[in-house]
């Protein structure tokens, strides 16, 4: 006889289960059944809810003010150089002691700094010069060695944030402004370096790379290649393929404002379409962008025209759209696509439209809402420098590769030549549709050697598990927030001879390519080095840098 191994007291909880479902059930356990009846939840007037709200909101600010930066995270980069600044003991003291708020420094006050170093986010740090006590002074548009007026706006932990007034004693050898183009240069959130010579900007873009290396990564500098000089943007100005002005909906009292103008052509004073300014969340009304590509320069006036047409219909704040694009041959066109270039590109301002680029010999279309990257002049120096990466091992030849955060498939459909079986995985339906569209339709990739999805990257894994890791190559290609965890292990597990990785962001990437090296693994499997690292300028006259690393499984030595 088979004896059931279920003790009975489950069969009768189950009968309860069923006779009781868990939100009836669930209240039998409340701590009020313990502590006496529950407190009556009081009811809120308005004004009382408004307040509550605004309490809570002030204590999420306030918990916000007083828990250290995310890692890797923009505030946490400024973090650790205002730290270098001041020197690790001297913060470990203030932090230990509870004075780290305890700012020299006024709301408002104006003073007169020395910069001392130029952070990766492209700001400046200062010291001031007859301050009580050690403290950094964040400010924009400033370089090392310049004195500076400024005036505080933000007091926060050992450092404070200034509006930059007035440059007192310029950096002679490294700024020139005659070089800036732009009139809000100095005011916009947007560029940070037009005052500097392109040399310089691509030298600092390296020291981010190896900053970020050296203080993210967790690596040892004997770990580390040669970080090579920055790779150049053929274009340095008009290059931007997608600009996004925005601005608030106006309110009631400028609704009301009896100043405005009595039409819908011309501008009231108070409406302001275009960029943050640097530091803060106010707009710079602007009229033209420099780094924006001729044909959305072209096209802005228009749009802002539209705009202002427009004003008093917007209820809510709009962030608007201009990306460059080729025409799209309409389906009964007669010409051959690869043959459309005709020069004529286009501003496309619909969020749902499709734009058209050409990279290289390559025709790639997405929608206008989804990623592609905005400076094509630099694309086929940055897919073929993955290339060249990838084949600089000479003695051996991979056949798969595998797109790890795809888009709309750059990667996977230019290096597809020197490939047999391709595979691109990516959050976004639209783009992987975009990607098929793009591989088969648009460059006639075989639909039987390339193929994509949809879903979270680290699902790549269990998708080509019949790729050869000795032989396939996998490209990681992921947001500013770098990738998870899980798809590191995943990555780990599936050991892929070579992986690249390009990151818009290098603070993230030195995190996961240190977690990488740095992996807790069984002798005999290998062990991954950083073959190559390399900054690349898709950005000119910011402080932002791509960054291609090459990573190779090795055998244990
Ligand atoms: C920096 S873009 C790179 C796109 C593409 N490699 C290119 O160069 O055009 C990062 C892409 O990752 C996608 N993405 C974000 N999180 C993801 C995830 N967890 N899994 C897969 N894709 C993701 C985004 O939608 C975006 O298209």
């Amino acid at each position: 006889m088979i004896m059931s191994r279920t003790p009975a007291c489950f069969f009768v909880l189950r009968r309860l289960y069923h006779r009781y479902p868990p939100r009836i059930i669930l209240p039998a356990f409340k701590m009020a059944d313990i502590d006496g009846p529950p407190a009556k939840k009081q009811k809120l007037n308005p004004p009382e809810k408004k307040a509550a709200k605004k309490n809570s909101k002030r204590q999420h600010r306030k918990d916000q003010r007083n828990s250290l930066p995310e890692p890797c995270s923009n505030e946490d980069v400024l973090w650790q150089e205002i730290k270098e600044v001041l020197g690790e003991q001297y913060v470990d003291d203030a932090l230990e002691q509870g004075t780290e708020r305890d700012s020299p420094f006024e709301f408002h006050q104006e003073l007169q700094v020395q910069i001392v170093a130029l952070s990766s986010t492209g700001s400046a740090l200062a010291t001031a010069v007859d301050s009580s006590r050690p403290w950094v002074i964040v400010v924009p548009f400033s370089l090392p060695g310049e004195i500076v007026r400024l005036k505080i706006y933000r007091n926060a932990r050992l450092h404070s944030f200034g509006d930059f007034i007035e440059l007192v004693k310029p950096n002679s050898e490294l700024r020139d402004d005659s070089r800036v183009k732009c009139q809000y240069f100095g005011r916009c959130g947007g560029c940070q370096y037009q005052m500097l010579s392109y040399d310089t900007q691509l030298e600092l873009k390296r020291d981010v790379v190896v900053k970020a290396y050296q203080k993210f990564s967790k690596l040892p500098q004997t770990a580390l290649p040669p970080i090579g000089s920055t790779l150049p943007s053929p274009l340095q100005y008009e290059y931007r393929t997608k600009i996004t002005p925005h601005f608030e909906a106006p309110t009631k009292k400028q609704r009301n404002d009896p100043n405005n103008p009595q039409n819908d052509i011309d501008k009231p004073d108070w409406f302001r379409i275009g960029m943050n300014e640097a530091g803060s969340q106010r707009v710079v009304d602007i009229e033209d962008c420099q780094i924006a590509s001729p044909t959305i320069r072209q096209a802005l006036p228009e749009v802002r025209a539209n705009a202002v047409r427009n004003l008093y219909n917007y209820k809510k704040g709009v962030s608007l759209i201009l990306r460059d694009s080729l025409p799209i041959p309409s389906a009964d066109s007669v010409v051959d696509s690869l043959a459309t270039d005709l020069d004529k590109h286009v501003c496309v301002t619909d969020h749902r439209g499709t734009i058209r680029e050409r990279v290289g010999s390559l025709l790639f279309e997405y929608p206008a809402s989804s990623f592609f990257q905005n400076n094509n002049s630099v694309l086929p120096s940055l897919t073929s420098y993955v290339e060249a990466q990838i084949f600089a091992d000479k003695t051996y030849k991979p056949t798969h590769l595998v797109d790890a955060y795809c888009g709309a498939g750059l990667f996977a459909i230019s290096l597809s030549p020197h490939f047999e079986t391709v595979a691109g995985i990516e959050l976004s339906a639209d783009s992987i549709r975009a990607a098929t569209r793009n591989a088969v339709t648009l460059n006639s990739i075989p639909a039987s050697k390339i193929s994509f999805r949809a879903g979270d990257a680290k699902d790549i894994f269990s998708a080509v598990g019949d790729f050869p890791p000795q032989d396939t190559v996998v490209i990681i290609d992921p947001p500013r927030k770098g990738c998870d965890e899980p798809f590191i292990k995943q990555l780990l597990a599936f050991r892929a001879r070579t992986v690249v990785y390009v990151s818009c962001n290098v603070h993230t990437q030195a995190r996961d390519v240190g977690m990488i090296l740095n992996e807790n693994r069984e002798a005999g499997r290998g062990k991954y080095v950083l073959e190559s690292l390399r900054g690349f300028d898709l950005f000119p006259q910011t402080a932002h840098v791509e960054s291609v690393a090459t990573l190779r499984l090795v055998e244990d030595s």
